[in-house]
């Protein structure tokens, strides 16, 4: 199916009628198109990081109960910045209560956010999806200035904030660029649809019944979708990401006495549920990357001769990894196994135990109950359910054989799919040239280590192709602290996204 394609550019100010492809306009043309829109995005530079700096002071933790009202304080925030940029039929959508394990019974999920900008029927749709909440920070962990204030660094140029890459900075980024088409007085050559989520960090709980609902109404007609919400490989060149790991994440709770006690009263006397905790922790992977749950390994796909080589040419190295992490801590050292294991196998890491004593001094305290956080990210072919059960069942049998009289439950918290694509299709090229015309370099094709529990859903639901357009650099800290984006990446990331909505409505087919 063709599509009749309008395009009213500043330059030539031309509606241009015809077949989808071949192409339409030269490309002289087209370069003089974008430097009127790239001028606009360079004009509103101010405008942008003033939103950006808005959004990210309102600390959006999905994973903190007690937060809950700021998550949904910023989908207020953004509602509003859609509104204010001619983004119409723009629906608040409620997901009810968070389902267990959670503490307060009632708590309402942060809402969805869709909107869209353009419904004309002779244009693609394209569906952008990002995510307003946050990983937690506080400056005791080390920042260098507080998490939720946007800090401008003129000398490194770059912004720094919680959310700053992850994934605020992207999210703003998409009504950014609808705020310069506007104000160039550039038509938007596709039809917007925006979908903005706030459990994102919190394995996207009650997306995937919304995009189930969805798919044959807001969504009926969305061509493709672009997801920017993860980073470049390494610190110098962009690329265009077809596959994410999974990720399940877990928590084993020991329960003892009734209330924290007094070691020294009862230290020797009674059962610890920290010591039997640490234990049954300790089975779970050795310090040499190896996850230590029977199982696993056997559903993890063979690598192919194709895979093999598609390592070859990426652009990456032990350095890259050495520097984005601020350490010699590489478990190994050749570039190929790196990727692998950051791509195509699965990793268990041990996140925290809440309960426990943490602070600063030496509280001689017996915590009564702990639980311990944990995940592993998940790479084809292997099966959620059967996971639970393999972890579920190991966490049981190493607890039995302490003999301990306290009691242990291990449960899954949230899971969200591994997903991998076919990186040639129409989206994909779109994408490619966007990249050429905005970095002057083709972008590597890569896999990422990290999760969009979503994505997978999009692809099936929508029955879509699902394209991953990074907007920040693998340095960039997401999750750690100091996160930031540098300043280059936000203004041509927004670029970016211009290009591909333009290079995109002009490709062959869906
Ligand atoms: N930018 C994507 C991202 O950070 N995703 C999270 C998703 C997640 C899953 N469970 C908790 N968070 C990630 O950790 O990969
Ligand atoms: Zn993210
Ligand atoms: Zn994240």
């Amino acid at each position: 199916m063709y599509k009749l394609l309008s395009l009213k550019f500043g330059v030539c100010n031309k509606i241009i009628v015809s077949k989808a492809y071949p192409l339409l306009y030269t490309h002289t043309r087209k370069m003089s198109s974008f430097d009127k829109l790239f001028s606009k995005i360079d004009e509103l530079k101010p405008t942008f990081i003033n939103r950006l700096a808005k959004a990210v002071e309102i600390p959006a933790v999905s994973s903190d109960e007690s937060l809950r009202p700021m998550v949904v304080k910023k989908a207020e925030f953004l509602l509003e910045q859609l509104e204010a940029n001619g983004f119409t039929d723009i629906q608040r959508k409620e997901l009810g209560t968070q389902p267990p394990p959670v503490n307060d019974e009632n708590l309402q999920l942060p809402p969805v956010i869709l909107s869209r900008y353009g419904n004309d029927p002779a244009k693609k749709t394209v569906l952008v999806y990002g995510h307003y909440d946050v990983q937690p920070a506080s400056i005791e962990d080390g920042w260098e200035s507080e998490p939720f204030k946007l800090v401008i660094n003129e000398e490194k140029q770059l912004l720094r904030a919680r959310g700053a890459t992850d994934d605020t900075g992207p999210l703003t980024g998409w009504i950014n660029v609808i705020q310069a088409h506007r104000e160039a007085g550039i038509e938007l050559p596709v039809n917007l649809i925006t979908c903005f989520e706030g459990m994102e960090e919190s394995g996207s709980l009650g997306l995937d019944a919304l995009i189930a609902r969805e798919a044959t109404q807001y969504f009926k007609d969305v061509d493709a979708v672009c997801i920017s919400d993860n980073y470049w490989l390494g610190a110098k060149k962009p690329c265009l990401t077809y596959g994410l790991r999974g990720c399940n994440y877990y928590q084993i709770t020991i329960n003892g006495p009734a209330a924290d006690l007094h070691s020294g009263i009862f230290g020797g006397v009674i059962a610890e549920p920290m010591i039997d905790l640490v234990q049954v922790m300790g089975t779970l992977a050795d310090s040499k990357g190896n996850i230590l749950i029977k199982g696993i390994e056997e559903m993890v796909a063979p690598i192919t001769d194709k895979e093999s080589k598609s390592y070859d040419n990426i652009d990456f190295s032990l350095e890259d990894i050495e520097a984005a992490s601020g350490s010699k801590t590489s478990l190994y050292q050749k570039k190929e196994d790196i990727l692998m294991h950051r791509w195509r196998y699965p990793s268990l890491s041990i996140h925290g135990v809440e309960g426990a004593f943490s602070g600063q001094g030496a509280k001689t305290v017996i915590p009564a109950k702990v639980s311990g956080k944990f995940s592993i990210r998940t790479v084809p072919d292997i099966d959620s359910d059967k996971l639970t059960n393999l972890v579920v069942e190991h966490c049981n049998k190493a607890f039995k054989n302490l003999g301990s009289p306290n009691t242990c439950v291990a449960e899954l918290i949230h899971d969200g799919n591994y997903w991998l694509s076919d990186p040639y299709n129409s989206s994909f090229s779109a994408a490619a040239k966007a990249t050429k015309a905005v970095y002057g370099v083709e972008p590597d094709l890569t896999r990422e280590g990290g999760s969009i529990p979503i994505t997978l859903t999009f692809q099936d639901e929508l029955k879509t192709s699902v394209m991953l357009l990074p907007m920040g650099r693998g340095d960039d800290g997401a999750h750690s602290i100091n996160e930031k984006l540098d300043i280059s990446n936000f203004m041509k990331g927004m670029k970016l996204m211009a290009a591909y909505l333009h290079y995109y409505a002009e490709s062959p087919e869906k």
